[in-house]
């Protein structure tokens, strides 16, 4: 429960909504607890009217709520027939529901429309923090995992920030309103019908928690079964090229046998729930008649007119008792989900703008100093004792085998990740304190796997720099010799790519993220083996053609293709993350090393 605090700021936000909520939770019981009483009043004024026979008027109470009082008082001042005033009374009965509907109606206005608000400020709190985060937070969860936080787990909160709040106020509103009337009417009636109650509590409390324990067990289920399905569709082609649809099914069938048991068993639970509810409101509704008869019978004090306000009364609590148990595993369930989002809430991104961070004017120069860097989650030692330094304008490619280490650098250097020790400086600048979004600002970085959104091809392109016109985009798409390839699909650059559109291939897209990372046109230009798909003929043209582009920037190109090197003004080959040699590409020829080697080896393969 402790976790629902975190709540505490909203619910101060929208204090003034949620007080006139209460408001209207009030109001609606009061209206709902006095048309017992009205009843109770034609039943009494009949009996004496009609003198029954046998029939022994109690003495006439003034135990009324002053409203009725009121309206008696002033009924009875009129002289009226008999038929006038069941009728008057009738349709005091009927506006009194009424009134007690429209203050219901205002309850929700108020209260649920305030959840949805809470739930609207709570989704963009929980999307902010996932900004923030580093990568590393995204490599330590998955993707289904940070869903469920920002779709389940706040829709989870709303229904205790809306319907259990609000039935909550209104149980207690109704259970204070109608003892406190039915204490007045009599005590000792009051004492023997509410005593089934309390153990309707426990049975409700218990039935209540062993029902949450088992969908807790359910949603566990649904959501490894979700996480099944979800890798289904992301791996179809996979599983299709595998023939594995067989088993597949077979795994899924299995999971859903699993959740269909544990929902028949909680179904049978819950199965339990309202029978044993009705069981003990009838229990009370038959000791209201027996003990009230009896009373009435011995000629006590108690009139038919208690006896029947007494059964309404009963009645009207039947559902806000029921509710109990529902309100009671809402806020067990909201708990539970906001200790989940708290806790995520509370995670600090490990890479953020220091204090003293600086806006500067990159003008390319890049230093490694004996760098080393583990990566926090598996301990994998990529970088080791690496130094080097890259001059503002200097073209330098990475070359290694894979795992070497070449993409830690590039990571490095738009700091998704701190190094572990050693200094990583850029224009004399420990990076650690330049401004973040300065840095990431001045960097065109196309990574490998330059993801692309469901969304145009123009508006792929200029993300990388928004605001960027139609012409921008189409220079940075001819400079990513992508252009022709744009003008061929069915809309042009207004072509849907992705999920919903048009299914680009793998060196179309390739081109495409190029093309978003060069329309940003900046100092620094980091391209991550995202020529791997690229034909070596277009890859020749692209780099002619950002030759001219890349004049006066530092551009670093990891690649594992070596042809076309040639025109960088360094090489530098990584080997098992630190750097085995480099120099210029007729250098290394000459050196005849590891370079070499693997320069031989790729023609070989080219002409094999
Ligand atoms: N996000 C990560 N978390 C943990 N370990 C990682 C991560 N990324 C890379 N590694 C590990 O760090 C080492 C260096 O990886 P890196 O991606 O820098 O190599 P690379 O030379 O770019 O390889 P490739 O040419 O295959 O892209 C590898 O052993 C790799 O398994």
């Amino acid at each position: 429960m402790k976790h629902l605090g975190a709540l505490r700021k909203y619910f101060w936000k929208y204090r003034h909504r949620l007080s006139i909520g209460i408001l209207f939770i009030l109001i609606s019981n009061y209206f709902g607890v006095l048309a017992p009483q009205v009843t109770g009043y034609i039943v009494d004024k009949v009996q004496r009217s009609l003198h029954l026979a046998g029939y022994q008027h109690p003495p006439k109470h003034k135990s009324y709520d002053t409203f009725v009082q009121y309206f008696i008082q002033k009924i009875e001042s009129i002289q009226l027939s008999l038929p006038a005033i069941v009728a008057i009374c009738g349709i005091t009965i009927l506006v009194l529901a009424l009134l007690r509907g429209l203050f219901m109606f205002f309850m929700r206005q108020t209260i649920i429309v305030m959840s949805r608000h809470i739930e609207y400020d709570q989704k963009n709190e929980v999307y902010a923090h996932y900004q923030q985060l580093d990568v590393n937070f995204y490599k330590q969860n998955s993707v289904g995992d940070l869903m469920s936080r920002i779709a389940e787990d706040v829709s989870r909160v709303r229904m205790f920030t809306g319907p259990a709040i609000m039935y909550l106020i209104n149980l207690l509103a109704l259970i204070s309103m109608t003892v406190f009337f039915m204490i007045k009417r009599s005590p000792i009636l009051t004492l023997y019908v509410l005593a089934p109650l309390p153990i309707l509590a426990i049975i409700i409390y218990t039935v209540n928690n062993i029902i949450h324990k088992k969908s807790e067990e359910l949603q566990a289920t649904l959501a490894s079964l979700t996480v099944n399905a979800q890798q289904s569709y992301s791996g179809i082609r996979v599983i299709k090229s595998f023939v594995q649809e067989g088993a597949m099914f077979d795994f899924f069938e299995r999971n859903s046998e699993k959740y269909r048991k544990e929902a028949v068993t909680l179904a049978k639970i819950e199965a339990l729930y309202f029978p044993s509810m009705s069981f003990f409101i009838g229990l009370s509704t038959l000791l209201t008649i027996m003990i009230g008869g009896l009373a009435y019978i011995n000629g006590e004090a108690i009139g038919l007119d208690t006896i029947v306000e007494f059964v309404i009364y009963i009645n009207m609590l039947t559902f806000p008792v029921s509710a109990i148990g529902w309100t009671a595993s809402m806020i067990q369930r909201a708990a539970s989900s906001q200790k989940r989002l708290n806790e995520f809430l509370q995670t600090k991104p490990a890479i953020a703008n220091a204090f003293t961070a600086e806006v500067i004017e990159w003008k390319g120069q890049i230093q490694f100093e004996n760098v080393d860097f583990v990566y926090p989650n598996t301990g994998i030692h990529a970088l080791k004792n690496f130094s080097l330094e890259i001059k503002p304008g200097e073209r330098v490619a990475i070359v290694g085998r894979t795992g070497s280490g070449k993409t830690t650098i590039a990571q490095l250097l738009l700091r998704l990740y701190d190094v572990s020790s050693g200094k990583l400086q850029i224009d004399g600048h420990d990076i650690k304190h330049v401004d973040l979004a300065a840095l990431r600002s001045q960097t065109s970085y196309v990574p490998q796997d330059g993801f692309l959104f469901s969304d145009t091809i123009e508006n792929n392109i200029s993300f990388g720099l928004p605001g960027a016109n139609l012409e921008d985009v189409e220079n940075a798409a001819q400079l990513a010799s992508v252009h022709k390839d744009i003008m061929a699909l069915p809309s042009n650059y207004q072509t849907v790519v992705g999920e919903r559109g048009v299914t680009l291939s793998g060196g179309q897209k390739q081109r495409v993220s190029i093309a978003r990372a060069l329309v940003k046109n900046t100092s620094v230009l980091i391209l991550d083996d995202c020529l791997s798909a690229v034909d070596a003929r277009t890859e020749k043209e692209i780099f002619h053609n950002i030759e001219t582009y890349m004049a006066g920037r530092t551009a670093i190109v990891i690649t594992h293709k070596l042809t076309n090197l040639s025109g960088f003004d360094r090489i530098v080959v990584m080997n098992n993350g630190q750097i085995a040699e480099s120099g210029t590409h007729s250098a290394l020829m000459n050196q005849q090393g590891e370079f070499y080697e693997m320069y031989l080896k790729q023609q070989d393969g080219r002409n094999n």
